[in-house]
């Protein structure tokens, strides 16, 4: 058995690498300077020469809302390309199963929350994320068109908002829970006594260990294929991954003010747009399978913090 992992060097994907290797899978990688996933025929060539027996998507375009709302052109496009010529050419070379990684951002703003499977494609999308929400829907749609067409076995995970080693700590184009780790750590370090986060801080966001994702992915692609279809119905391939419990972006900022030892004040920027309000996912279908989070919040956070601290000289700028 032969996987490719698409996106290795990446949060998700090193996670992930990590645990195929922890098992002695087979792995397939390949640099992004080699085969750029965006590249048809590169992906073509990639494909048809490897051959793999299975595909996990772990590549994509990603950032936090502001690199979302400033590159949206970047976000809808390069996501679109990478899915279309991944599951596509993995279609093409014959491989029967794939694992494609969505976004919870996939489901309409006004969502009932908690945010079930069937809430996909009933109402609005949030703006500061369309581009890419709308990219991560096509790519179920891939996934659903092959194995309905084609009898494929492809299947996608929605995961809520992630974080842990490998995350991307640039100050503007990261996720929240990483600037902040950044922000505060250098507030301490220069003896500031006010950190300034984006937005009113009352929006309420999931947050899940990049391990417990990992743990998640294998676990779903290694389901028997009666096991996941009689979960996702006829149709419907997505299954969404999170922990099912959610805190305010302000409660977020406090812990990480505990964990990075700052003790001043903590001010909001009203500037900065707030996003979402809620985004908690109804993970009760990958529970119902026997899959549930093991890493708390504020053990994953201090974990996370003591990984940057570590590797904050060494981190990739972009
Ligand atoms: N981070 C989060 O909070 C969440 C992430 N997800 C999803 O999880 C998946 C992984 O995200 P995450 O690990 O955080 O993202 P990262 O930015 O950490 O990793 C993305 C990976 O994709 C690779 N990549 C991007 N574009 C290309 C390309 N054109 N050709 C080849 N490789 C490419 C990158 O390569 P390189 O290393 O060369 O840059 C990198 O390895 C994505 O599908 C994302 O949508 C879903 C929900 C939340
Ligand atoms: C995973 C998910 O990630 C993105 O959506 P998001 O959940 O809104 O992501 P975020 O982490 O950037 O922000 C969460 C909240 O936190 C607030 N916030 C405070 N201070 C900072 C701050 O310093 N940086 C950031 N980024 N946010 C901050 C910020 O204003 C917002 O209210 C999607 O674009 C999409 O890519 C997607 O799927």
């Amino acid at each position: 058995m032969r996987i490719f992992l698409a996106g290795h060097r990446g949060m998700v994907g090193s996670a992930i690498l990590r645990r195929l290797s922890a098992n002695g899978a087979s792995v397939i990688t390949c640099d992004r300077a080699a085969l750029d996933l965006t590249d048809q025929a590169a992906v073509r060539g990639f494909m048809q020469s490897e051959r793999p027996d299975q595909v996990i998507l772990a590549a994509a375009r990603v950032g936090g809302i502001h690199a979302n709302a400033t590159c949206p052109a970047e976000f809808l496009y390069e996501n679109l390309m990478i899915e279309a010529n991944v599951i596509h050419q993995a279609h093409a070379a014959g491989v029967r199963r794939l694992l494609f990684l969505g976004s919870s951002c996939i489901y309409p703003r006004a969502a009932a929350q908690p945010m079930s499977e069937e809430a996909l494609l009933t109402g609005t999308l949030e703006p500061t994320n369309e581009p890419y929400a709308i990219a991560k829907i096509a790519g179920i749609k891939l996934c659903e068109s092959y194995n309905r067409q084609h009898g494929t076995d492809y299947r996608a995970l929605m995961p809520t908002n992630l974080y842990g080693p490998g995350d991307n700590f640039h100050p503007e184009k990261s996720h929240v829970l990483p600037a902040l780790l950044r922000r505060f750590h250098q507030a301490v370090r220069r003896g500031e006594d006010e950190v300034t986060i984006w937005g009113s801080g009352t929006p309420l966001r999931e947050f899940l260990h990049v391990d417990d994702l990992a743990e998640a992915a294998l676990f779903a692609i290694a389901l028997p294929a009666e096991v996941w279809r009689a979960q996702t119905q006829a149709m419907c391939s997505h299954v969404n991954v999170g922990t099912g419990s959610e805190i305010s972006i302000a409660e977020l900022a406090r812990m990480i003010a505990g964990v990075t030892g700052f003790a001043g004040r903590i001010a909001f920027d009203p500037a900065r747009p707030d996003g979402t309000p809620r985004k908690l996912l109804d993970v009760s279908r990958l529970t119902g399978m026997g899959w549930r989070a093991r890493i708390a919040l504020p053990d994953g956070l201090a974990q996370t913090y003591r990984w940057y601290r570590d590797n904050q000289h060494s981190l990739r700028q972009s």
